[in-house]
């Protein structure tokens, strides 16, 4: 793993959060865009080196509307950066991780994604991200 790609941040309503978010980094979301697969729609900040990733649910019943009637709004998971997401999934799984997703799914920002679940990382939701070459 590399370094931080993201921390994604769950909220109820995305343009009250750019904002507020825009006022403590002091800069404009550079994108918004909607992930249909995960009922997401997102919106990112570059904050330096890393990036921080605002999620409205698109869906009254995804995963971010259940997380924040269970939970509230904010921290979300954090994503690393991968070069190559699917030997780092075998390694993972080799070291007892449980992963969400057999395969790597797409993500935004030009992402392919895995997940690896909260109960087998001490409570904290941890995305891989790599980047898609074109
Ligand atoms: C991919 C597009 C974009 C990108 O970066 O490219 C994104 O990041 S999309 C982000 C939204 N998508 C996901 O988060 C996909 C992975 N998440 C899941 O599959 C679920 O959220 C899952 C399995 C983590 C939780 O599933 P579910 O909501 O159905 O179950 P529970 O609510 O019962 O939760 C089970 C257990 O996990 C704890 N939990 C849930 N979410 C989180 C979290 N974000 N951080 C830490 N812990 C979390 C929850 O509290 C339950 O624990 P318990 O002790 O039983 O309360
Ligand atoms: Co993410």
């Amino acid at each position: 793993m590399k370094n931080v790609e993201h921390i994604g941040i769950a909220v109820k309503e995305l343009e009250e959060a750019e904002k507020l978010f825009s006022k403590l980094f002091n800069t404009n979301p550079y994108k918004r865009e909607t992930v249909a697969s995960e009922g997401v729609l997102t919106s990112f900040f570059q904050v330096n080196q890393t990036k921080i990733e605002l999620l409205q649910s698109t869906d009254p019943d995804g995963v971010i509307a259940r997380f924040i009637e269970k939970k509230g709004e904010g921290f979300h998971h954090v994503a690393f950066e991968v070069d190559d997401i699917v030997t780092e999934m075998n390694r993972l799984k080799e070291e007892g991780f449980t992963l969400l997703s057999e395969t790597p799914k797409p993500g935004a920002d030009n992402k392919l994604v895995c997940f690896l679940h909260p109960k087998t990382t001490n409570g904290m939701l941890i995305e891989l991200c790599q980047e898609i070459k074109s």
